[in-house]
C-alpha cells in the first residue's frame, strides 16, 4: 500500500492555526536556547579577559538577560506542551470517531472474520501512539533542526575544520539509523498485532465467562490467555533487542564525536589555532548538534509507531462495505411485504460451499411462514438475505417486486424487523432497550409494545419497573425475559416484514 501522504496530513486541517502557533513557539524556544553558549563565550572571552573593574557589572547584565531568556523559553515550552498535546488529542479524537463510524458501516462479512479485541486495539492503542507522532513529530523536527542548523553555523564560524570533522560522522550515523528504522518498524508492527491478540483473548474469555464457569474451565482460559500474553512478551523482547542495539550504537557515535572534539580541539589550542574559550563553547554547542541526533532515535521510534498506527488505521478505512447502497438507490414508499426469492444461491465466502442452491420462494403480504429443517441447513442464512446482511451469490431477492440490491439500505432495514436467535441487549434500562426499536417512541408506546410481547408483567415486577438496569448484555434477566424484550423491541418498530 502506497503511504497516503495527503490523507495523513489532512487531519491537521481543522487545527492548523493552533498547530502552527505551537510550531512557532517550538522554533522560538530553540532559537533562544542557542543564545546561551554564545553568552557564556562572551563572558569567558571578552568580559573576563578584558577590563576586570567593569566585568562584574557586565556579568550582572548578562545574567539578567539570561533570566529573561529563561522566562521566554518557559512560556514557549508551556504553550508547546499544553496546546501541542491538545492538537494531537483532538486529531486522535477525530480519527477515532471516523474509524468507529466507518466500522459501523462495514458489513457482517467483515465482522465474521475480525476479532473484536483486535479491532478494539486498533481504535484505542494505535491511535494513541499516532496522536503522539502528530504533535511531537513536527515539533521535534522544528526544534531539533533549528538547534542543529544554528549550532552548525555558529560552530563553523568559531572553527570550520573542527566542525567539518564532527560533521563527517553524521552520514554514518544516518545510515545506521535508517538500517534500524526498518527493523524497528517490523518489530513495532508485530507488537501491535500481539497486543491485539491479547485484547481479543480477554474479550473472548470475559464475554464467555458463564460458559467458562459452567465447564469449570478457568484454567483453560488462563492457559490460552498466558499463551497470548507470552507471545506479546516475546515480541517485545525482540523490539527491545533491536532498540538496545540502536540506542547504544548511537551512544557510541556520540561518545566518538565528543572524544574527537576534545582531542582535535586540544591539539588546535597547542597549535595556537583555537582559544580555550572557543573549545568550551564548542563543547557546549556540540550537545546542540548531538542532541538532535540522539533524539533522532527516539523520534524515529515515535515515527515508526505512529506510522504503523496510521497504516493499520487506513487498512480499515480503505475497506469498502461488502454490502453498499447503489447510486440512486430507491427509498421505499409504503411497503406491503411481498417477498420473493428467485433462484437464489448463496455462499458465505468464495472458497466455501454453497449454503443455498437455486432456491425459489414467494411469501405473500400478511402470510406467516415457518422454515423447518435440520440444523445448519440455511434457515437463518435465508432470512439474512432479505435485509441484505449478505448479498446473494446468484439470483435475486425481491421486496414488493423490487430487487433488494436496488433499495436504499436504511430504507430497506427500516421496513424489516428481526428477533435474532442470539438475543443481544445493551447495558441500560428496560425502557432504553425497548426504545432501541424506535428512538422516537413515547413511553406509552413502549409499554404497549411490551404488553404485546407479554413482557409488561415481569417488567413491572422488577425493582424499578421500566427503569430497571438490566446489566451488561441483559445478564440480570432470564433467557425468556431477554427474548420478550427483544420481541417488544421489534413490535415497537412495527415493520411490514417481520
Ligand atoms: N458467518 C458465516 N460464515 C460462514 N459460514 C456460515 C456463517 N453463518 C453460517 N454459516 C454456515 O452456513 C450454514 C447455514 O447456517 P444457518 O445459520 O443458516 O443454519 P440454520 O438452518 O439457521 O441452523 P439452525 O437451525 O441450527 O439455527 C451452516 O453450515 C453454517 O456453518
Amino acid at each position: 500500500m502506497r503511504f497516503p501522504v495527503k490523507k495523513f496530513f489532512s487531519y491537521y486541517k481543522p487545527y492548523l492555526m493552533l498547530f502552527l502557533s505551537a510550531l512557532a513557539c517550538a522554533f522560538i524556544v530553540s532559537a533562544v536556547t542557542l543564545v546561551f553558549p554564545l553568552l557564556v563565550r562572551y563572558i569567558t572571552k571578552d568580559v573576563l579577559e578584558g577590563d576586570l573593574s567593569t566585568a562584574l557589572g557586565e556579568v550582572y547584565w548578562i545574567g539578567g538577560l539570561m533570566l529573561v531568556l529563561v522566562v521566554i523559553q518557559n512560556i514557549g515550552n508551556y504553550f508547546v506542551d499544553y496546546k501541542g498535546h491538545e492538537v494531537g488529542a483532538r486529531m486522535e479524537r477525530d480519527m477515532r470517531s471516523e474509524l468507529f463510524a466507518h466500522m459501523q458501516k462495514l458489513s457482517l462479512s467483515f465482522y465474521d472474520k475480525e476479532k473484536t479485541g483486535q479491532l478494539m486495539s486498533r481504535i484505542t492503542n494505535d491511535l494513541l501512539l499516532l496522536s503522539e507522532l502528530y504533535h511531537h513529530g513536527p515539533e521535534d523536527y522544528v526544534k531539533y533542526l533549528a538547534r542543529f542548523i544554528g549550532a552548525f553555523v555558529i560552530l563553523f564560524f568559531i572553527n570550520a575544520p573542527l566542525t567539518i570533522a564532527v560533521f563527517c560522522f553524521l552520514p554514518f550515523l544516518g545510515a545506521f539509523t535508517l538500517y534500524f528504522n526498518k527493523k524497528l518498524n517490523k518489530a513495532l508492527r508485530r507488537n501491535k498485532e500481539r497486543i491485539g491478540d491479547v485484547n481479543a483473548q480477554v474479550e473472548d474469555s470475559l464475554s464467555g465467562i458463564r460458559v467458562v464457569k459452567s465447564f469449570a474451565n478457568e484454567h483453560v482460559e488462563i492457559e490460552k490467555f498466558n499463551r497470548e500474553n507470552n507471545r506479546f512478551l516475546d515480541s517485545r523482547k525482540k523490539t527491545y533487542k533491536a532498540e538496545a542495539y540502536f540506542f547504544n550504537g548511537v551512544e557510541a557515535f556520540i561518545q566518538l564525536i565528543t572524544i574527537t572534539v576534545i582531542i582535535l580541539g586540544s591539539a588546535s589550542i597547542v597549535n595556537n589555532t583555537l582559544e580555550l574559550a572557543d573549545l568550551i563553547t564548542f563543547l557546549l554547542y556540540i550537545n546542540f548538534m548531538i542532541e538532535p541526533i540522539q533524539r533522532l532515535t527516539h523520534m524515529s521510534t515515535q515515527f515508526q509507531e505512529g506510522i504503523t498506527g496510521f497504516q493499520r488505521f487506513m487498512e480499515i478505512m480503505n475497506l469498502k462495505p461488502a454490502v453498499e447502497n447503489k447510486p440512486n438507490a430507491i427509498t421505499l414508499p409504503e411497503v406491503h411485504g411481498e417477498i420473493e426469492f428467485k433462484q437464489v444461491s448463496f455462499r458465505y465466502e468464495d472458497h466455501l460451499d454453497n449454503v443455498l442452491v437455486n432456491l425459489s420462494l414467494r411469501i405473500q403480504p400478511g402470510e406467516y411462514v415457518a422454515l423447518v429443517g435440520p440444523s445448519g441447513v440455511g434457515k437463518t442464512t435465508l432470512c439474512s438475505l432479505i435485509p441484505r446482511f449478505y448479498d446473494v451469490t446468484d439470483g435475486e431477492v425481491l421486496l414488493d417486486g423490487i430487487n433488494v440490491r436496488d433499495i436504499d439500505l436504511q430504507s430497506l432495514r427500516n421496513n424489516i424487523g428481526i428477533v435474532q436467535q442470539d438475543v443481544y441487549l445493551f447495558a441500560g434500562t428496560v425502557m432504553e432497550n425497548i426504545r432501541y426499536g424506535n428512538p422516537a417512541a413515547s413511553d406509552e408506546e413502549i409499554i404497549t409494545a411490551a404488553k404485546h410481547a407479554n413482557a409488561h408483567d415481569f417488567i413491572m415486577s422488577l425493582p424499578n419497573g421500566y427503569h430497571s438496569e438490566i446489566g451488561q448484555r441483559g445478564v440480570k434477566l432470564s433467557g425468556g425475559q431477554k427474548q420478550r424484550l427483544s420481541i417488544a423491541r421489534v413490535f415497537l418498530k412495527n415493520p411490514p416484514v417481520l
